[in-house]
């Protein structure tokens, strides 16, 4: 099949055989429940004499769930409405809008592609068309990115600004709940971030499908905008549940890295998204990475100190880290299992 699934979905009445996943990792027919003790965490608050309470909500939630809602986060409701708007116009386009984008080459800092980052080796393709590229520093970025729609840059540029400064407010109350030093989540941590605009095209059988299959997000922290279509799923005790869309709301998970950085105190919530056969699904993730491959990832030494425990996980650089990543294709759990150190 060629190039991005948008550009054949809708004269294919049955799934093409490369997207039917085996048996025990696709969605099936079972109705999957909504996540109905999902945190939702007021932000609102952050600001006032409740802060320490938010800290507290934010460690329990990341601890016991590793992902949460956040409501009164400070993107306003225009911003989200006009990020999402020209996300559609971007995968609406005709694909000859789009095509000079399209690459397979994992090293551009962006491109369009469909499925996963390694479509060439994949035994199975996830039913997604994906546009990523970086935003930071923004000035550095921004010439590479779409120049269609013409909104697409301001609109977008404002976005992911918006989005770093939510991000890095949730990391200063995750380094005050864990006690790390005011300087812990700086440049060498956070200092990347990238976009992520998936488009899931109406599947003709989502049962057999899967948008993304079972990964945790290989950051520091992930912010995802899902607007009003469901379908993102997190593990919980062994079973799959819905993060079913809030209006306005922002979905925060918590990346690989800094559940390493916590040693594990932490949870990084394994998820996927599944597709539905009646519209379209479009999601815009914020990812915060560290700013170059050398830097090491390892628990922090200030937290080990303080709760006198030892180390869950060696210290590796974030390249090694990447490396593992690939070899599993993305999976969720064994690719920091490598990383453990054994009791
Ligand atoms: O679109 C979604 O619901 C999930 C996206 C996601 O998990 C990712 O891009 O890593
Ligand atoms: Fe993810």
């Amino acid at each position: 099949m060629v190039k991005l699934i948008s550009n054949w979905c809708m004269t294919v009445k049955s799934l093409p055989q490369e997207y039917v996943f085996p048996k025990d990792t696709r969605p099936g027919d079972q109705v999957v429940p909504n996540f109905e003790n999902c945190p939702v965490i007021d932000l609102e608050k952050a600001g006032s004499d409740d802060r320490n309470d938010i800290i507290q909500q934010v460690l329990q939630a990341s601890q016991d769930c590793g992902l949460f809602q956040v409501i009164n986060h400070g993107v306003s409701e225009d911003m989200l409405k006009d990020a999402m708007g020209v996300v559609k116009e971007f995968f609406n386009m005709p694909y000859e809008d789009k095509a000079s984008l399209y690459s397979l080459d994992t090293t551009k800092s962006c491109r369009l592609y469909s499925s996963s980052f390694d479509y060439a080796g994949e035994t199975v393709h996830r039913w997604r068309d994906v546009l990523k590229h970086t935003c930071h520093p923004l000035e550095e970025c921004v010439d590479l990115w779409p120049e269609k729609p013409s909104k697409y840059r301001d609109v977008m540029g404002k976005y992911s600004v918006e989005l770093r400064n939510l991000s890095l407010r949730i990391l200063e109350m995750i380094r005050e709940g864990l006690e790390l030093n005011p300087e812990y989540f700086g440049d060498e941590l956070t200092g990347a971030q990238a976009l992520l605009l998936n488009h899931y095209p109406p599947c003709p059988e989502p049962s057999l499908a899967l948008g993304i299959s079972k990964h945790s997000d290989p950051n520091i922290l992930t912010i995802l905008y899902q607007e009003n279509v469901g379908g993102l799923q997190v593990m919980k005790d062994g079973q799959w549940v819905g993060i079913k869309p809030i209006p306005n709301a922002l979905v925060v998970m918590i990346g690989h890295l800094l559940k390493v950085v916590s040693n594990g105190k932490l949870e990084s919530a394994e998820h996927r998204a599944v597709t539905n056969a009646e519209e379209s699904r479009y999601t815009i993730g914020s990812s915060i990475n560290p700013r170059n491959k050398d830097v090491v990832i390892e628990p922090a030494k200030a937290l080990l100190e303080k709760n006198d425990c030892r180390p869950l996980y060696r210290a590796f650089s974030y390249k090694d880290y990447h490396q593992v990543y690939k070899e599993h294709r993305g999976e969720g759990e064994p690719t920091l299992e490598v990383f453990k150190i054994e009791d």
